[in-house]
This record gives structure tokens, C-alpha cells and sequence, in this order.
């Protein structure tokens, strides 16, 4: 767009990423278009400069072309659509404002030509031609996507961040682990002893030499050991678990139709990707597999599940529905029990749920942990109680990706205001396709997906506030460079492999730096070279210089030149009225969604008369309601939104009390950095309080006296107890459950005495 416009980028050439070669992979050639539905012509135009130019790809003819699975997937999407798609409501309100500047621009120059009355009529014709032109000028003015070439070429400033001499940390194993981070950097697939028909699948994917993890994880994986691997993001890990696993049900073909392999990620998005990988790597075998994933038609994946498939790719809380809903369905039969983004899987939002699978898993399982961000601390890792497992860090856990490069913006203390025009200064001027957005809350990036559409330029959102096709929909054009940017939630910060993308944005630092690893990590993938600017307010220095610390290459400093900023800001605050103007549009769509399904029901019902529609009957699940809700009310922050909604909290944030729910620039940024902060802080004092509650010896709550067990209860629950902090003190003081001290290798022992037994244990209780 901006050569069209005649603008110039502001980055020279000269500072793009140095990629120098991979050490242990000099000659490896990277890998074909195995992910995602790319088309070859998009994989052409991407071996650009910015790539690694030893890196060479390898195309696939005539084999399984993978399209992320997106025939299934789309096939299982309800068929329910928007009348309008934000972008046209967008499209409609830009087209609005150029009416309506060309009408005041028109009206301004009939004044002109009364007061010109009585020139020429040669003169007269002159100025009407003149006129349009003038119109026309004036409308490239008000169009946003136009900019002074001024401010669109002046050059930003980059600084080399000075870092500090990082602390060797000797990389402790813990008695637990058996240590295998080192591997044979001559190890090739062919000595892996893997079967034919996945040879042949991992050629005609692209992969010439495993990645350093997948040497490091293959040959222990087919030992059938449990692991715990840790590798930067984007380096291979999802083949690294997959064909050990493929391997084995190859070698050791099934006896029964059983569900033997289940592998569980975070977001719905990442399972149709897991999914995709692992039927391409299995395209030449007879091995099945399953999606299991929220958000798709709960009924086809029950018939699918009903066929017991050898593979089943899920994420917790569909699972557990499936569980307890489908009677043929269990995991008593599960050899090998995957969890992808294990780090995720294991901290407490997904807590209850990752009890109840294990609960249902089968003992004697092979269990692997992946993650760019892995635990090695072996009490994190208890509640999946892996036997003698083998511990491969191949990377440590703050490590980026190998050839990212990092750069920051700093925001003073009083410019927070700036953050929306610095971010769509960057968009237009700079980093101007295949951009990834992160925002920390749904509303601002949906706000940005606005005023950056209003801008002219190509975008799309993703986040959990939009229906599944929706979200499958951004993906799916971002992928197919119909959209430039992105704009996306934490939902879309692990485990996502977009080929192609270049930059990734931060609107505020994210909530820890595991988080910020993720994110930088959509970038800078299978050896290609990508950039991250990351937005560091004053509040957010302190993980700045943790990445800094943590960084192996120098991160640079970007400055923007002023009056760029200035420009952009008012352009921000001109398009306010059209922002607003497309939410109405929005929010007058939904209303009139809402009363005519309101009609359509009524209607049916007075079709069928009194007969009631046939009741489906009523799913269950491992908790009540009333439990999901306390829980999820417990774990999603909520406690920020209703603070937030709480008088006093509010006023700190709204200015003026008669802008009911609008925020300044100002106030929008805070928000976001104070989310992200209490998340932080959240996931601190959790920390310390299970730190606490370990440091206790396991059976001193049952014999301290009375007096103590007061002191403990403080001092575990220091904040005020609400609802859920009761309810979880009640918990803590049960104990672990029955089965829970059992697979522990734990006493049956409780206040009281033994329990040999479960209904004694019971009725104890
Ligand atoms: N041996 C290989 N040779 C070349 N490319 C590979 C190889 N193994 C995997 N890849 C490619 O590397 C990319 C990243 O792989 P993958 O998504 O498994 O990374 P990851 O380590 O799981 O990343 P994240 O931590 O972000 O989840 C994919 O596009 C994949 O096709």
C-alpha cells in the first residue's frame, strides 16, 4: 500500500537480522509447507531477503497437502454467520466520512463561488475543475490511510541495549531426572530407526535433519520413557513427540479398537494444528486420528470417537465432556499421554480439569511434557506423576527463538497515551505485513482491529469474545495474506505455526516473560529470521530487564520521532467519532440478531403448537454449574473486571463521569498494563502460598494441635477469604483425595488413622 501511495519504508536494508547458519544444523535445509494450508505461490514470495538464505525448501508434489485439516474442521463449524462483518461496518463508516468531507468540502466552495459572482464563464469552468481536484485532495486527506509523507518517512531511531553480564546458572537436574539435554548432533532421521511410511512422510514434508530436539527426543521417546522437554519455540517440538508415538503404534500394532494416544493442548486453534501435523506425518500409515477440540460439533466427534481412532488430539474441557457423555468412550486404554504447552496444561487454570483426565488415565502410561517455557522443578510436575522421567533442555526456559530480534519502545511516564499511535505509526509506516498484533484484554483488540481498519490497512482479530468460525476465519485469512495484521489475545500466543509471519507487536509487555517468549515466538520459526517491538511502559521496565538479562543477542532500542507520534495521535483522536460510529453499527446489528431469533422461536413454537421441540438431553460434566462458575470466576481475573466495575476503582480510571464506559488513551493503556500486573501478581502469591504449603511436611496438619492449624490457615490464606479461598482452605485441609495419596506412594493415612479402604476413608471424611 504505501509503494502505491509513493512512501518509503523507514528500515534500511542494512538492518535486517543478520541469520547466521545454526550451529549443529550448518547444511539442514528447511523444512517444505507442511503447516496450515499455505499456498506454494505465498511460499514463493516469502523466501525474501528477510528469510535465511541457507535455509532451502523442499516441495511437496502430488502427497497430502494438509490444508490444516480446515475441509474437517470447517465441515464441524456451526453455520452461523454475522449479517455484516465488522470490516464491512468499517468499510461503511470510511465511506461515510468521505461522503460527508467531500459535501462540507463542496459547501465550502459554493461560498467560495458566490463570492466570486460575476467572473467569466471561462473562468467559471476553470474553477469547477479545479474544484474536483481540491475535492479529491481533500479526501486523500481525510482518508486515514493517507499520511504526510513527512511523518510516513522520517526514520526511527535504533539503540543497542546495553545487557548485563548474565550470571551463569548451572542447569541443576534435581534427583529426579535422569539428565539426556545433550544428544548426537550427527543424528539423522534415518538413524532414528523410524519405520518407512514415516521416512517417507518426513520427506515429503520438508524435514532433510531433525531439529536439535527432535535428535535430543526421538530415540528416548521410542524407549517408551517419560520426558520433560524444554526447546525454544518454533523448533520442531510437535514432530519430536509425534513420531515416537507414531513409531511405537506402528511397531506394536493394536490389538483391540482402543484409543491408545491422547494429546492435550491449551487452545482449540493449536489442536486443529497438532492434528494437521500428526495426520501428515501419518499419511503413509494406517494409524487414525482424532480432533476433540471446544468450539467444533460435540456429535460428529462422538461418532469420530466411537471409531476409537489410535490418536486422539484434544483439549481439556471438550474432553471431559466427551468423558462423561459418550458411554463408549474412556482412557483406561491410553498408552501415551502427550501434554503439548505442558507448562500451560499444569498451572491452575486448567487445574481441576488436567485431576479429572489424569484421574481417568491408565496407570502404566508413557507420559511426555513439552514446552518452550517447561517447569523442571519436579514438585510442579506431580500432579502428571511421571516415573523416573528423563529431563531434555535443549534450550532454557526464557530462551527466544534463535534468530529473533528483539527491539523495544519505551513510553515515559506521562506519554502512555501514545501507545495506540505509536503502534499504528509502526503499522503504516514500518512493519507492514504479516504482523502479529497482542493486546492483553479482547476490548482493545478490538478497538485496534477498528481504528486500524479505519486506517485503511488490512486487518483481522482473534480472541475468545468471537464465535469459533470467526476465529478459525482470522486465522485462515491472515494465513492467506488477505489480512496484513492480526490483532490477537494470549489465545493465539502459543504453539500457533503461521509461515511467514515477520513481526510481532506488543501493545504492553504480557503478563510474565513466559508469556513474552510465547508471543516473540509466532516469529523467527524453523530457522527463519523475525522481529518482535515490544511497547515498555515505566511500570513494565522490570521484565524488560529480565529479557534483557536473559537475551544471547543485543536487543535494540526503537525511537520514534516525536512529531510521527503527534500526528498519529491526532489522527487517533479525529477517527474517535468513527470508531464509536462503527461499534453502533455493531451493537444495533446484535440487537436486531437477538429480537428476530427472539420471532424465530416464537414462531416454531407456535408452529408445533404446544408440543415442546424434542429436549436433547442434558450434557453433564465433572462439576457442577454452580462449581464451573465459582472456578472460572476464580481463575479468569474476574476479581479485576468487577473491581474495575466497582465505584472508587472506576472513577481512578474514567475522567469524566459523563463519558459512561470511554476511556482516554491514557486510561486504555493503564488498563492493560494493570491487567497483566495483576495476573503477575496473582500467579506470584499463588506461588508463594503452594511454596508454603510444601515447605510443611506432609503430615503435620494431621498432628498439629488445634492452636496451630489456626496459625497455618493464616498464614497459606494471608488475603481476604472469599467464597472460592474457602471453599479451597476446606480442600487444603482435606488433603490430598484418596486416589491422589495412593498414586502419590503416599500413607492412606489421615487425621485419625489408617484407611485401608476407600468407603473407610469415606466415611472418615
Ligand atoms: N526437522 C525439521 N526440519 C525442518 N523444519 C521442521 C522440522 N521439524 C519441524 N519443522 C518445522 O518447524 C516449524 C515449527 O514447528 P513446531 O510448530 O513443531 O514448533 P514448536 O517447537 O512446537 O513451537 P512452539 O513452541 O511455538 O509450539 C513447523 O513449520 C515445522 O514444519
Amino acid at each position: 500500500m504505501l509503494s502505491e501511495l509513493g512512501f518509503i519504508r523507514t528500515i534500511g536494508e542494512d538492518e535486517d537480522v543478520q541469520v547466521e547458519p545454526e550451529t549443529d544444523s550448518e547444511d539442514e535445509e528447511e523444512e517444505g509447507p507442511i503447516v496450515l494450508g499455505r499456498k506454494q505461490k505465498a511460499l514463493q514470495k516469502n523466501r525474501s531477503a528477510d528469510f535465511n538464505p541457507d535455509f532451502v525448501f523442499t516441495e511437496k508434489e502430488g502427497m497430502y497437502d494438509g490444508s490444516w485439516a480446515m475441509a474437517d474442521v470447517l465441515s464441524q463449524l456451526k453455520k452461523k454467520r454475522a449479517a455484516t462483518t465488522l470490516d464491512e461496518k468499517i468499510e461503511k463508516v470510511r465511506k461515510k466520512r468521505k461522503t460527508e468531507d467531500k459535501e462540507a468540502k463542496s459547501g465550502k466552495s459554493e461560498k467560495e463561488k458566490e463570492a466570486k459572482e460575476g467572473s467569466e464563464p471561462e473562468e467559471e469552468e476553470d474553477l469547477e475543475r479545479k474544484d474536483v481536484e481540491a475535492s479529491e485532495d481533500e479526501e486523500s486527506e481525510t482518508d486515514y490511510s493517507s499520511a504526510d509523507e513527512n511523518i510516513l518517512t522520517k526514520a526511527d531511531t535504533l539503540k543497542i541495549k546495553e545487557r548485563k553480564k548474565k550470571k551463569k546458572k548451572g542447569q541443576e537436574a534435581g534427583g529426579f531426572f535422569e539428565d539426556a539435554s545433550q544428544y548426537d548432533e550427527n543424528l539423522s532421521f534415518q538413524d532414528m530407526n523410524l519405520s518407512r511410511p514415516l521416512l517417507k512422510a518426513i520427506t515429503a514434508m520438508g524435514f532433510k535433519q531433525p531439529t536439535p530436539i527432535q535428535k535430543a527426543c526421538i530415540p528416548v521417546g521410542l524407549l517408551g520413557k517419560d520426558i520433560c522437554a524444554c526447546a525454544a519455540t518454533g523448533t520442531g517440538k510437535t514432530a519430536a513427540f509425534a513420531l515416537p508415538v507414531l513409531e511405537r503404534l506402528i511397531y506394536k500394532p493394536r490389538q483391540a479398537p482402543v484409543t491408545r494416544v491422547l494429546v492435550l493442548v491449551p487452545t482449540r486453534e493449536l489442536g486443529i494444528q497438532v492434528h494437521s501435523v500428526t495426520k501428515q506425518l501419518a499419511q503413509f500409515c494406517s494409524i487414525t486420528t482424532c480432533l476433540a477440540v471446544g468450539g467444533l460439533d460435540v456429535k460428529s466427534q462422538e461418532a469420530a470417537l466411537r471409531a476409537a481412532p489410535d490418536i486422539l488430539i484434544a483439549t481439556p474441557g471438550r474432553l471431559i465432556d466427551h468423558l462423561h457423555n459418550c458411554p463408549s468412550f474412556h482412557l483406561s486404554s491410553i498408552e501415551v499421554l502427550i501434554l503439548d504447552e505442558a507448562d500451560r496444561m499444569l498451572d491452575e487454570y486448567f487445574e481441576e480439569q488436567m485431576k479429572e483426565i489424569i484421574r481417568m488415565c491408565s496407570h502404566h502410561r508413557q507420559t511426555m511434557l513439552f514446552s518452550a517455557t517447561m517447569t523442571d522443578e519436579v514438585k510442579d510436575l506431580a500432579s502428571v506423576s511421571l516415573k523416573n522421567p528423563v529431563r531434555i533442555f535443549v534450550n532454557s526456559n526464557t530462551d527466544v527463538a534463535p534468530f529473533l530480534r528483539q527491539e523495544f519502545i519505551r513510553i515515559r511516564p506521562n506519554r502512555e497515551g501514545d501507545r495506540e499511535a505509536i503502534v499504528a505509526a509502526l503499522l503504516m509506516r514500518t512493519f507492514t505485513d504479516h504482523v502479529m498484533l497482542f493486546t492483553q484484554t479482547k476490548k482493545q483488540a478490538h478497538r485496534m482491529h477498528i481504528l486500524l481498519g479505519l486506517m485503511g490497512l488490512q486487518v483481522g482479530e482473534l480472541h475468545g469474545n468471537l464465535s469459533q468460525t470467526q476465529r478459525l476465519e482470522a486465522l485462515r485469512r491472515f494465513k492467506d495474506e488477505q489480512i496484513d495484521i492480526l490483532v490477537a489475545t494470549d489465545v493465539a500466543a502459543r504453539g500457533l505455526d503461521i509461515e511467514g509471519v515477520k513481526t510481532v507487536i506488543n501493545f504492553t509487555m504480557p503478563n510474565t516473560i513466559k508469556h513474552y517468549v510465547h508471543r516473540v515466538g509466532r516469529t523467527a520459526r524453523a530457522g527463519r529470521a523475525g522481529r518482535s517491538v515490544s511497547l515498555v511502559g515505566e511500570e513494565e521496565r522490570k521484565m524488560l530487564k529480565e529479557i534483557v538479562k536473559a537475551a544471547k543477542a543485543p536487543v535494540k532500542a526503537r525511537i520514534l520521532p516525536q512529531d510521527v507520534i503527534l500526528k498519529f495521535r491526532d489522527k487517533i483522536e479525529k477517527m474517535e467519532k468513527d470508531v464509536y460510529a462503527v461499534l453502533q453499527l455493531e451493537a444495533e446489528e446484535k440487537e436486531m440478531q437477538k429480537s428476530e431469533a427472539q420471532i424465530n422461536t416464537a414462531q416454531r413454537l407456535l408452529e408445533k403448537g404446544k408440543e415442546a421441540p424434542n429436549p436433547e438431553p442434558e450434557r453433564s460434566w465433572f462439576q457442577t454449574k454452580e462449581e464451573r462458575k465459582k472456578e472460572k470466576i476464580a481463575k479468569a481475573l474476574q476479581e479485576f473486571d468487577l473491581a474495575l466495575r466497582g465505584k472508587k476503582k472506576r472513577k481512578k480510571f474514567m475522567k469524566e463521569a459523563k463519558k459512561k464506559g470511554e476511556m482516554t488513551a491514557e486510561e486504555r493503556s493503564q488498563f492493560e498494563i494493570l491487567k497483566a500486573q495483576m495476573f503477575a501478581e496473582r500467579l506470584a502469591k499463588r506461588n508463594r502460598r503452594a511454596k508454603r504449603a510444601r515447605a510443611m511436611p506432609e503430615e503435620e496438619p494431621v498432628r498439629a494441635p488445634a492452636k496451630k492449624q489456626k496459625q497455618v490457615k493464616k498464614s497459606v490464606f494471608d488475603e481476604e477469604l472469599t467464597n472460592t479461598s474457602k471453599k479451597a482452605l476446606k480442600q487444603y485441609r482435606a488433603g490430598p483425595s484418596f486416589e491422589e495419596r495412593k498414586k502419590l506412594g503416599l500413607p492412606h493415612q489421615r487425621r485419625g488413622g489408617n484407611f485401608k479402604s476407600k468407603s473407610r476413608y469415606k466415611r472418615r471424611k
